[in-house]
């Protein structure tokens, strides 16, 4: 809650990998009443001296579901995290994480069908029992043959194996799910940024969700 314990206006940044949504969310340090919660890639990297991406990646059939199931649990502390300021922006959520990552997996049997339903019962569960809801989602909406050379260029280790086709699936999962709207739960209202822009233009297209996000979260707070 914030200061005068109103739930802050919350915002979703989704986009496939690569798509600059850890820049975006950087743009917004700048005032002082969001809170910025970024993705816990560390946490996924170092969990008890374990690289849980790293396994997932070399070993998808047999690790995805301990790697998926420990990137709900840190996104599910992220929902649940109160924010002292008017508004709050996370980088993704438990419903990309259903929709786009886990449906993947799903789809390439990567994730047994069995591994799938208990995955899909948590985030029933968690969706019908604790409020991860959002005022927006912002969408950094990408062309899957930029953020590949974007990923070789951001040479995360873990990430160097990447296929073209994991990111082609990746972003269609998430055009159905923010454009083509297949899934009925769709937490909020989305905006579509065109985050194909290289750095030097982009600053516009951010100046475009500034405006909305701040002005809600003047609401947020005189409310
Ligand atoms: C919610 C969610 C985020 C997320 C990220 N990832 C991967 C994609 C990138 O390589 C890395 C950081 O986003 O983690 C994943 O496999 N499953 C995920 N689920």
């Amino acid at each position: 809650m914030s200061a005068n314990n109103v739930k802050p206006f919350t915002v979703f940044v989704e986009g496939n990998i690569g798509s600059g949504k850890t820049t975006f969310l950087e743009h917004f340090r700048q005032f002082e009443d969001i809170t910025l919660l970024t993705e816990p890639v560390e946490m996924w990297r170092d969990l008890k001296g374990c690289n849980l991406l790293e396994l997932m990646y070399k070993d998808p059939e047999k690790w995805a579901m301990t790697f998926q199931s420990y990137v709900s649990l840190t996104m599910l502390d992220m929902h649940r995290r109160p924010a002292s300021t008017p508004v709050k922006l996370m980088e993704r959520s438990l419903f990309s994480a259903r929709y786009c990552f886990v449906e993947h997996m799903m789809r390439n049997n990567t994730l047994h069908p069995a591994q799938f339903a208990v995955l899909d019962e948590w985030f029933r569960f968690i969706q019908h029992n604790i409020p991860i809801d959002a005022d927006l989602i912002v969408y950094l909406k990408t062309s899957p043959s930029i953020v590949y050379q974007r990923i070789k260029k951001r040479a995360r280790s873990e990430e160097q194996c990447v296929p073209l086709s994991y990111i082609e699936e990746l972003h269609r999962l998430h055009e159905d799910w923010l454009i083509n709207r297949i899934h009925a739960e769709c937490p909020a209202p989305v905006l579509v940024l065109d985050a194909d822009l290289d750095l030097s233009q982009i600053t516009d297209e951010y100046k475009r969700s500034e405006h909305q996000i701040l002005r809600k979260a003047v609401n947020v707070v005189m409310s």
